[in-house]
């Protein structure tokens, strides 16, 4: 069988200056979809790219998602934007998923450049920039190979169909009823033979990688309250019941720090471990110092490869995100908060759902806060939530994507599992009854949601040949 003619990766080579630039503007849209204020920025960036999307003749279908209450705030949901490539009854048809979003970034997070303009290391040739690799990077990366079959006159060989969302970075709401409704027969994705997202990375910074799992989340918001107003601590410490008191003693009873889940039943949850699943993560190329690298110091919870390997693909995990409401900024105010909320997630695996795990978190939320004896109140919210998702490694989808990564990387990627959510692959995969494949286009040190979160311009360049590869060797299945 034929290999992809060779005038679309050149293609991509030749015209990797535009590719940046439009990275560059995309990323210059600070479409933040967690943040009350940037809501009208996501949807500049769904114009911004059905526009892109319109320039290579997708038919494009924009998709009203209702509204949401964020922060108190009520808020037209970013329409998802859906798209049409192709209708030829003899080809596949695949679809595309991806996300226009991005996590908030201030520059006094602590980057060392501006979180929204793309800056490009001669250095490393790292582009640096919120989004560049979760997701804008990837995103684009579709519209970089499409555009080099057409630029190349090459038929594509497949028909596309798009779904792109504002929302993931925030719970995809929305989103699942609108796949839900479109699956069926007469709806938008009817009749599509295979799901493909690129929004996750590699495993370290050299193997190339497809990706079969994803944990899924519960997202926990627990407000307590007390004083009717903030209190001098000189005047009412020692006085009065504390809600940052309370709280941290609450979410202190959470999880350990070695990482140890401490409420009752929620790791009883979790499927057994097999000695033919364990040697999967032992065979794995990874070793303790790329976890190391790609958080930037010596903080692995193990010595052991596989240990910390399983810690982020098939055990949960529980992480404490943030306080609202309590002092921080510098300074030494010496101020007693009213009303302190804490944010924390449970990452979820197989056989763990939100339906199984919210019951106890907030069983057991309300037993500890009763032991603590105080007048302040406890409310407790699940902002989001997702379940996890495993695939067939070994469907045609995935062997295809093997022997794209072969032809454009020289090399076998590593099969992992990922510790991060995409909830609404879940909904693909049970809805289209279809196989859904994860194909990262980043490596694992991009430090996606982090400062300096990056993409590296060969990972771009060689990710849209690989993009196009797959498309090419998909039909072929
Ligand atoms: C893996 C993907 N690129 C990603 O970053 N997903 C987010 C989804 C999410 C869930 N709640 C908030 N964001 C993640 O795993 O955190
Ligand atoms: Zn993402
Ligand atoms: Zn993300």
């Amino acid at each position: 069988m034929s290999s992809i003619p060779v005038q679309i990766p050149a293609y991509i080579d030749a015209n990797a200056k535009a590719f940046v630039d439009r990275l560059a503007r995309a990323v210059a849209i600070p479409s933040i979809s967690g943040d009350v204020n940037n809501r009208k920025d996501v949807f500049a960036m769904a114009d911004f790219l059905e526009g892109e999307l319109v320039k290579l003749g997708v038919s494009v279908k924009r998709a009203k998602l209702g509204k949401q209450v964020l922060d108190g705030v009520e808020l037209e949901l970013p329409d998802a934007i859906l798209g049409t490539l192709g209708s030829d009854k003899a080809k596949k048809t695949i679809l595309l998923y991806g996300h226009f979003d991005v996590q908030p970034a201030l520059k006094s997070d602590g980057w060392d450049t501006e979180p929204f303009v793309l800056t490009e290391d001669p250095a490393t040739g790292r582009l640096i920039g919120r989004g560049s690799s979760d997701d804008k990077g990837p995103v684009l990366g579709w519209l970089n190979a499409i555009e080099a079959y057409q630029k190349s006159n090459v038929e594509i060989p497949v028909n596309i169909k798009f779904c792109f969302e504002g929302m993931e970075e925030s719970g995809s709401e929305g989103l699942d009823e609108l796949i839900e409704a479109e699956a069926k027969a007469g709806g938008y994705f009817h009749g599509v033979d295979a799901v493909c997202i690129s929004d996750n990375y590699w495993l370290n910074t050299r193997t190339p990688a497809l990706t079969y799992g994803l944990r899924g989340i519960s997202y926990y918001k627990i407000t307590i309250a007390g004083p009717a107003r903030d209190l001098h601590s000189g005047v009412f410490g020692r006085t009065v019941h504390e809600p940052m008191t309370d709280l941290i003693t609450l979410m202190s009873k959470l999880v350990t720090p070695s990482g140890d889940i401490l409420v009752p039943g929620v790791e009883d949850l979790v499927a057994p471990l097999t000695e033919q699943e364990k040697a999967r993560y032992v065979s794995l190329d990874y070793s303790v110092s790329d976890v190391e690298h790609s958080a930037g110091a010596k903080v692995a919870l193990s010595d052991d490869k596989a240990t910390v390997l399983m810690g982020r693909m098939r055990y949960p995990s529980l992480s404490l995100h943030g306080i609202e409401g309590a002092f921080s900024a510098p300074g030494a105010k010496t101020v007693i908060p009213a009303k302190v909320s804490g944010k924390f997630s449970i990452r979820l695996v197989p056989d763990q759902t939100p339906a199984l795990v919210d019951p106890l978190v907030i069983a057991y939320l309300k037993s500890e806060f009763a032991k603590l004896n105080t007048k302040n109140t406890l409310s407790i919210e699940n902002l989001h939530g997702g379940k996890p998702w495993v695939a067939d490694p070994d469907h045609w989808n995935y062997e295809a994507a093997k022997r794209a990564t072969k032809a454009v990387y020289g090399r076998a990627p590593d099969l992992t599992r990922e510790g991060g959510s995409i909830p609404v692959t879940l909904t693909f995969a049970e809805s289209l009854g279809v196989n859904v494949l994860l194909l990262p286009m980043g490596r694992g040190d991009d430090g996606a949601h982090s400062t300096n979160e990056k993409l590296d311009k060969s990972n771009f360049l060689q990710g849209s040949k690989l993009l196009g590869t797959y498309l090419w060797e998909v039909a072929k299945s």
